[in-house]
């Protein structure tokens, strides 16, 4: 489950003077387990933001965010990056890749870090890379090389190969084809069926339609501010 209560950021552009701009104030939103909210709203209306206070890479400036017992904004570091391996996941359209570890271990790696045993870490990796269209060849080499749609599927296969019970979704279907849209599509119904919290911001108005149970616009978020 996520909880988030009051919470407020302004951004201080330092090398502009320190001029203070506040984007969001009094924000309440809760996603339950199995449910998904969308995050909608006009284009700077604080939907990327929000989704990285939730992450912890942007600190607010005031209110909370719970997540699985803990408080993201009073959080030390290594509170957060524990929270990220175990309970709270983050799926964007990027992969980001250490050279030279092939495609199969970065995919299980996320599982192997938990101390899951490296057999079925590997099957999980293989069952997600193979529902995700990842031709058997490739796995054994570093997706660096990877074209750009190929290098998302693994990033997407990654993202969905621990559960969960958290998860945070940057846009997972962007570009992808129908055929690998749908698969998407359905690791994030088995994600909710099983009893994940999802947050995610979908341009994708069909994924939207079909994943989401709720909308939540973030335009409302910024009505506490002054004008
Ligand atoms: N690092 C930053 N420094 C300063 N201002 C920022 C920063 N990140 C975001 N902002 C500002 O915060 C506001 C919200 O931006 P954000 O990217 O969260 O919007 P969004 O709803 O995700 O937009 P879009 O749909 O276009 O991606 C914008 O006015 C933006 O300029």
């Amino acid at each position: 489950m996520i909880e988030i209560r009051n919470l407020s950021k302004s951004f201080t552009l330092h090398n502009q003077g320190g001029v203070a701009i506040p984007v969001m104030a009094g924000a309440h939103l809760r996603v339950d387990h199995g449910e998904c909210v969308g995050l909608v709203g006009r284009s700077g209306a604080g939907k990327s933001t929000l989704m990285r206070m939730v992450y912890g890479n942007y600190l607010a400036g005031g209110g909370s965010i719970r997540i699985g017992g803990l408080d993201v904004v009073t959080a030390e570091p290594r509170e957060i990056l524990a929270l990220r391996r175990a309970v709270l996941g983050h799926v964007s359209q990027f992969l980001r890749v250490v050279p030279r570890v092939p495609t199969l271990e970065v995919v299980a790696e996320p599982l192997l870090r938990l101390g899951t045993p490296a057999p079925q870490a590997r099957a999980r990796a293989a069952d997600l890379l193979a529902r995700l269209n990842i031709p058997e060849r490739l796995w054994a080499l570093s997706p660096t090389t990877f074209s750009g749609g190929e290098q998302q599927r693994v990033n997407i296969a990654r993202g969905f190969a621990h559960d969960y019970p958290a998860l945070l979704l940057d846009e997972p279907t962007a570009s992808l084809d129908a055929q690998n849209r749908e698969v998407v599509l359905c690791l994030i119904e088995e994600a909710k069926a099983r009893g994940a919290a999802i947050l995610g911001i979908f341009h994708d108005e069909g994924a939207r339609e079909r994943v989401c149970d709720r909308l939540v616009d973030v335009t409302g978020f910024t009505r506490g501010l002054a004008a």
